[in-house]
């Protein structure tokens, strides 16, 4: 088996709508080494206006400014379905030493349910001064271009669609760097933890002040430079980089302009038995004094979906990795057939507050809703 690269690989999105079949079989061969060696990567070319993207940052960053009385008539304190504003410090108040708390503010705006769900409602319609609906349309990468060539990656074709996708999952972050006056982060300076998303893939855009990072399948934190050979961003890099070792360049997935960042989550990790593996990843607060605006869109499955079990052909799991060590415990990991079980799991570990308001767990450890 190959070493795990140091690279986070850059792939060119506009290589799968080329009339060159060539190109689209280099497309296809460059993300199944990317989603197998690495887990994250990013593309370029994915046909999302500039503006469309610079105008998302700056909608996020005018919802944080925002004060905390109007931010808090959408707080996720009042959803059952964790949606909603959380603010700076929730999990770090409420829990300072549990590897969850962290220091970010966040504001999950897709509904997760269909039904009437009040508060879920509530967000949706909220009228935010200065929010334009159409930003967020716009903003939803164009899966369905990749989704219609249907090629084979690594032996799950089909796979993924025998599974009911949810509604994308949309969420803006704001990071405030470390020595924020007002919203200061936690000692240990961790945005958000080391953590796997739940679902299918997640496509990220940031802001160019950084601080995502990722860890390789030998535990170590590292340098994820972008590998860009004809860039000369990271042409930079390169130089600079001769005759030093990987470990002295700032450990973050770097912002490249006009990039997404892509990672495949625990969903697809259980799916492929454990083939393709999420990357465990994190976030932390910046010295660059500025704060930090990020953008996830999460593709999952349907809470209600359950994930089949699915043969993946022999030669593709003889590329599995042999061993990877990760920050996150192996009980925290998606251990239910039901989507939506562990993603409940997971959302109930990082906003305490909310699953206590909402749930309460009976002496034989069953959770169910509060009454009234
Ligand atoms: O903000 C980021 O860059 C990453 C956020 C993240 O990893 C998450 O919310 O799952
Ligand atoms: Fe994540």
């Amino acid at each position: 088996m190959p070493a795990p690269t140091r690279h986070l690989p850059v792939l060119d999105f506009s290589l799968l709508s080329s009339t060159d079949l060539a190109d689209v079989s280099r497309f296809v061969a460059e993300l199944r080494h990317a989603a197998l060696r690495v887990g994250f990567f990013y593309v370029e070319n994915h046909g999302v206006d500039e503006r469309v993207q610079r105008e998302m940052v700056e909608q996020a960053r005018r919802f944080f400014r925002l004060s905390l009385k109007e931010k808090g008539e959408i707080a996720m304190e009042g959803s059952p379905h964790f949606r909603g504003y959380t603010r700076i410090g929730e999990t770090a108040r409420l829990r300072p030493r549990a590897p969850t708390a962290h220091t970010r503010a966040g504001f999950p705006s897709a509904p997760q349910h269909p039904g009437p769900e009040p508060v879920a409602a509530r967000v949706e319609r909220a009228q935010i001064p200065g929010r334009d609906a159409r930003v967020h349309g716009g903003a939803v990468w164009r899966c369905e271009k990749a989704d219609a060539r249907r090629h084979q990656v690594g032996g799950v074709r089909g796979t993924v669609r025998r599974v009911r996708l949810g509604p994308a999952d949309f969420v803006e972050y704001r990071y405030p760097p470390m020595g924020d006056e007002v919203d200061r982060p936690v000692d240990h300076g961790l945005g958000v933890g080391p953590h796997k998303d739940y679902g299918f893939l997640t496509v990220l855009m940031q802001d160019d002040v950084g601080g995502l990072q990722v860890q390789t399948a030998d535990g170590e934190w590292i340098v994820c430079i972008p590998k860009i050979p004809s860039n000369s961003f990271n042409l930079r890099h390169q130089r600079r980089s001769s005759n030093t070792s990987y470990s002295t360049f700032p450990q973050d997935a770097t912002p490249i302009p006009n990039t997404f960042v892509i990672n495949i989550g625990e969903a697809f990790e259980r799916l492929t038995q454990r083939c393709y593996v999420a990357t465990t990843h994190r976030v932390l607060n910046n010295a660059a004094g500025r704060d930090r605006i990020s953008v996830p869109v999460f593709f999952n499955p349907a809470v209600d979906a359950r994930m089949p079990d699915v043969r993946v052909p022999d030669d593709i799991l003889a590329l599995a990795p042999a061993r990877v060590i990760s920050d996150v415990k192996e009980h925290q990991l998606l251990q239910d057939s039901i989507y939506g079980v562990n993603a409940f799991k997971g959302l109930s570990r990082s906003h305490v507050n909310v699953f206590e308001r909402w749930y309460v767990v009976s002496e034989e450890g069953t959770v169910r809703r509060k009454e009234g």
